[in-house]
């Protein structure tokens, strides 16, 4: 086990682009919703600097892209249930668990650790993306972008898992591929882990100094 994961009775993991590889799906549903706006498609290189913030902000940004400036806020909402309506359809038709991951979730939990996601993703996305991807079983709860009043990089997703579990912050480690990530973390109290091969908006997550860095999950066992 790395040094870090010392004391730790609990890890909260960040879903996209940590776990799961989810842009070609929704770059897809984002094309799609661009297209029935009659606008080109951004493609899976512009939205993997969008994934982070929520469905929202990642509407807003490839509005904001496809239309020169902000898009005013009945457009952003027509926009936004297009997206909805489309990444519902197909969320995992090409999304793939990043390698290293399911061997880390099985050495962990069987260590008793409990096991939890904090995704910025909307809830009602979790469950079909995690069963579909048979990730599903290894989380004792699952918090979306849209299940609490804030999201990451606020802290109170990850101060409502350790409160829920009666785990003290200090024993706790936030997991993630994004500055919000390692932001929620530090804010809450908890240790800090960063993975380099997800979405940070096109920054290396090092420059947001976490506690530790692997270049797989595997590492962490
Ligand atoms: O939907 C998003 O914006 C990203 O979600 P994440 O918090 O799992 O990286
Ligand atoms: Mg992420």
């Amino acid at each position: 086990m790395l040094p870090l994961l010392d004391d730790i009775r609990l890890i909260a993991f960040d879903l996209d682009g940590t776990l799961i590889d989810s842009v070609p799906d929704l770059a897809a549903a984002v094309d799609a919703m661009l297209g029935d706006l009659t606008w080109p498609p951004a493609g899976e290189a512009k939205v993997r600097d969008w994934v982070g913030n929520g469905s929202h902000l990642l509407v807003a940004r490839a509005l904001a892209d496809a239309g020169g400036s902000a898009a005013d806020e009945a457009t952003l909402s027509r926009a936004h249930a297009r997206f909805l309506a489309h990444y519902r359809a197909a969320p995992c038709a090409r999304t793939r668990v990043f390698p290293g991951v399911r061997e880390a979730l099985d050495a962990l939990d069987a260590r008793g650790l409990v096991l939890a996601l904090v995704t910025n993703k909307p809830a009602a996305f979790i469950d079909p993306i995690l069963e579909a991807l048979a990730l599903r079983d290894y989380f004792r709860l699952t918090l979306g972008g849209d299940s609490l009043p804030e999201k990451k990089p606020h802290p109170a997703p990850l101060l409502h898992l350790a409160a829920h579990f009666e785990i003290a912050p200090h024993h706790c480690l936030m997991v993630g591929d994004s500055r919000h990530d390692i932001e929620a973390g530090k804010r809450a109290g908890f240790r800090t882990l960063a993975v380099p091969y997800g979405y940070n908006h096109g920054e290396p997550v090092a420059a947001s100094a976490p506690d530790g860095l692997v270049e797989s999950l595997q590492e962490l066992v």
